[in-house]
């Protein structure tokens, strides 16, 4: 299949405003992404993700490290590199509130630069494509949370871009449209061949939807394997569970669901 992106031994640090003190946010992240595979990036809160995603968009700037997209460096060649790419950060907050479904695929057609007539006709696919279309005319402050998160995606669909980058997409989200959106970026990839990577600390949502997954703790690659070896992983572990008081029936019927044996 090959490489659409490779990123090699990234750094980046914060200033803290007020003490000045630097927060060393990504310490060393390196990892490559197949075209045609949904890529996840997994970790705890603060573990240095969203900062990885807005460092592959061009949102931030590495303070070292390398990223190449589809073979060229973002240092070298930013437009091009970020042509290949569209990012969904912070779940809905890259729509216009005060505009409709439709209006926002509009404007955001005309911002990529598609013809009135091409954009006309994607914007119907996505539309239908997300289960939009008896939505188009609704204002996006009027929708729930799970259809702005999936008007987010319809968006960034836009352009056709090989590689999607999702911050946290099911955050928030019910149970049952979570299953949605996982179901259509599970179509984007198989349909369309293209790209993904999936920032969240859900292991569910990574197990459901990818085959391989970068663990980030710290800064860090921690692991960086296939979803079957790590849960494998978890098979022979044992645990050693300590008490501080007795547990009520509903607390010791979840454990027995997450622990068996
Ligand atoms: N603008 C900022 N200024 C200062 N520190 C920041 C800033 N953004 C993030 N950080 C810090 O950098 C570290 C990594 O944050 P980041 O948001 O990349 O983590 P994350 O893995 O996406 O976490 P979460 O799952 O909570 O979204 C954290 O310690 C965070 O507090």
């Amino acid at each position: 299949m090959g490489t659409i992106v490779e990123i090699k031994g990234l750094k980046k640090r914060y200033k803290k405003r007020k003490s000045k003190e630097y927060v060393e946010a990504v310490k060393d992240i390196s990892f490559s992404v197949e075209k045609g595979e949904i890529l996840g990036l997994l970790g705890p809160n603060g573990a240095g993700k969203t900062t990885t995603i807005k460092m592959i968009c061009g949102l931030l700037y590495p303070d070292s490290g390398e990223i190449t997209v589809n073979g060229v460096d973002i240092k070298e060649n930013r437009l091009q590199a970020l042509q290949h790419i569209s990012a969904v950060l912070e779940g809905n907050r890259n729509l216009y509130w005060r505009l409709t479904v439709k209006e926002n695929l509009q404007y955001f057609a005309g911002n990529r630069g598609l013809s009135a007539k091409t954009a006309s006709g994607r914007i119907e696919e996505l539309l239908q494509q997300f289960h939009l279309k008896d939505k188009e005319n609704e204002l996006v402050n009027r929708l729930s949370r799970g259809m702005q998160q999936k008007l987010a995606i319809a968006v960034a669909m836009l352009a056709e871009s090989e590689v999607i980058l999702l911050d946290e997409p099911t955050l928030g989200l019910d149970v049952e449209t979570s299953y949605e959106v996982r179901e259509l970026l599970r179509n984007i990839v198989k349909d369309e061949g293209r790209s993904i990577i999936i920032s969240s600390h859900d292991m569910d949502v990574i197990q459901d939807l990818c085959k391989r997954t970068v663990i980030i703790n710290n800064g860090k690659v921690v692991t960086n394997d296939k979803v079957e070896n790590l849960l494998r992983l978890f098979d022979v572990r044992s645990y050693t569970i300590t008490l501080g008081s007795p547990l009520s029936a509903k607390q010791e019927e979840l454990l027995k669901q997450k622990f068996p044996y």
